[in-house]
């Protein structure tokens, strides 16, 4: 991990610039094109440190329960809690949002309506989906129906994890638990390290029924598991560091879990049309976040990575985070230039970035041709920081790539489909032949068995062949 300590404005070296354009000199153009890949191809944390240490933390918490996480909470925390200081009573945190200044009160109830308006059309779309299909030709025959459908209803109880090492996520609140609400789970129990006022006060807002003031792998590990003091959970949502992601993946099968929400990114994407002062500012704004988040610059103007060099070192030099936002652009910072228009397309999709920005010409035609990026901040009045809080999408996203793949937090990570199939004595008889057949070509003849059973006991098939009719 980096050295935030010793890291000053002064020390910013400057992005480092990858530059893609054709007609470089070949064996350096490889060279720069592998070391984008190797950006691209991030995989936080899949074989690093914090594998190894979330894999015995977890394996800790399961032999000795509440004991590790007293014991693991002293050591990352330096907080010494017994298990009944554990939860933190909801009246607390009612307490809590009672006790808000007027204006960060009214500014987290903005925040809460707008989010919950915005999920609330979301979960229109949670419908369960049946079919009753005879067909045509047995119109009206009971005997002939089937019904077959996707049942949707809401997890029984979820976790949401809300990170509190080196910043208080209040807004991480929200963006997890009012989706989780808005579809109706039942309990929504929150997890969080040394919580706040202003994140009891989100939770008692939010609806959140029950808080719990532990943080990092043991806490997932505890919900996954269930411990003495801590209930098991369906799911478990929300970001986190390394050893929170690390430990959300390693426990998945045991319950489910959103996505990999590990450190923040954000991939800007330029042209000459943009303001270099507004991409430093949104580079800084996620490279603030933590040492191991990555801001990244993807233009096709060359002469921009000068330009935003020279605004983000404006702009570090009074930011009261600037030593974890300087190891994050020197770490995991680049300034990439490409071609044109095109390449610039093709390399945000092949980055994958939670948070896409695009401060280019005709901004909404860009991002009609970007498919993969957790969300995408259309032209220059779309600052990422709105979407942290305000515009109303979960700002819980999948990083490391993971927007190949997975999708913001919505009302659909809080739901699960049951399939539910009812066939009258016709209508499986007139798929029998194809499930025998099949069974049989499998080597599975007990199953073909149990439909020719149905078969010889329906009622009517006996009758037919009494009968001598189908
Ligand atoms: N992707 C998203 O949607 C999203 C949203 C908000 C925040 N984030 C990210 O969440 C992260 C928040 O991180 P944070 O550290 O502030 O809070 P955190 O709550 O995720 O982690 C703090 C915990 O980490 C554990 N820990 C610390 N050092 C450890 C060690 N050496 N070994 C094992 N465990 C250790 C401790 O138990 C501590 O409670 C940032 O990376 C931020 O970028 C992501
Ligand atoms: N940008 C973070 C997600 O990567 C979310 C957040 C919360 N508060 C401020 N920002
Ligand atoms: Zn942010």
């Amino acid at each position: 991990m980096s050295d935030t300590t010793a890291a000053t404005a002064e020390q910013f070296a400057g992005l480092r610039v990858l530059d893609l354009r054709a007609g470089g000199e070949a064996e350096r153009l490889a060279e720069l094109q592998g070391r984008w890949r190797g950006l691209c191809e991030r995989s936080f944390g899949l074989d690093g440190d914090a594998d190894a240490a979330a894999k015995a933390i977890i394996a800790h918490v399961r032999t000795e329960g509440d004991e590790a996480i007293i014991e693991l909470t002293e050591r990352f925390e330096s907080r010494r809690l017994t298990a009944a200081d554990f939860e933190v009573p909801m009246g607390k945190a009612r307490a809590a949002l009672e006790a808000l200044d007027a204006p960060t009160r009214a500014a987290l109830e903005a925040a809460a309506e707008r989010v919950r308006r915005f999920h609330a059309v979301q979960a229109q779309a949670l419908v369960s989906t049946g079919q009753i299909a005879p067909p045509e030709s047995a119109a009206g025959d009971e005997r002939a129906t089937e019904y077959l459908a996707s049942r949707v209803a809401p997890l029984q109880r979820v976790a949401v994890y809300a990170p509190g090492g080196t910043a208080a996520y209040p807004s991480s609140v929200l963006h997890a638990a009012i989706p989780a609400k808005v579809v109706g789970v039942a309990e929504v129990v929150l997890l969080t390290p040394r919580p706040s006022p202003v994140v009891l006060a989100a939770a008692a807002l939010a609806g959140v029924d029950r808080v719990f003031q532990i943080g990092g792998a043991q806490a997932i590990a505890a919900v996954a598991f269930g411990t003495a003091t801590l209930p098991r959970v369906d799911k478990i949502v929300g970001p986190g560091n390394a050893y929170v992601t690390a430990a959300k993946r390693l426990v998945f099968g045991r319950c489910d879990i959103d996505s990999i929400a590990g450190p923040s990114e954000i991939l800007v994407v330029a042209d000459a049309s943009a303001d270099p002062a507004l991409v430093a500012a949104d580079l800084i704004s996620q490279a603030e976040h933590d040492v191991q988040a990555s801001p990244v610059l993807l233009c096709s103007d060359p002469s921009l990575p000068a330009r935003v060099d020279a605004a983000l070192h404006q702009q570090l030099a009074d930011l009261p985070r600037r030593a974890i936002a300087i190891a994050a652009l020197r770490d995991q910072g680049a300034a990439v230039i490409v071609d044109d228009r095109a390449a610039l397309a093709r390399e945000a999709d092949a980055y994958a970035p939670e948070h896409l920005e695009l401060l280019v010409d005709s901004p909404a035609e860009l991002a009609a041709q970007i498919h993969r990026a957790g969300a995408i901040f259309v032209g220059p009045w779309t600052p990422e920081a709105a979407g942290d809080y305000t515009a109303g999408p979960s700002h819980v996203l999948p990083t490391a790539g993971g927007a190949r793949f997975s999708s913001p937090v919505g009302c659909w990570d809080f739901v699960r489909y049951t399939s539910v199939l009812e066939l009258g004595p016709k209508a499986l008889r007139a798929q029998a032949d194809a499930i025998t057949t099949l069974a049989r070509a499998e080597g599975l003849e007990g199953h073909a068995r149990a439909v020719e059973q149905r078969l010889r006991t329906d009622p009517v098939n006996v009758q037919a062949k009494v009968g001598g009719a189908a």
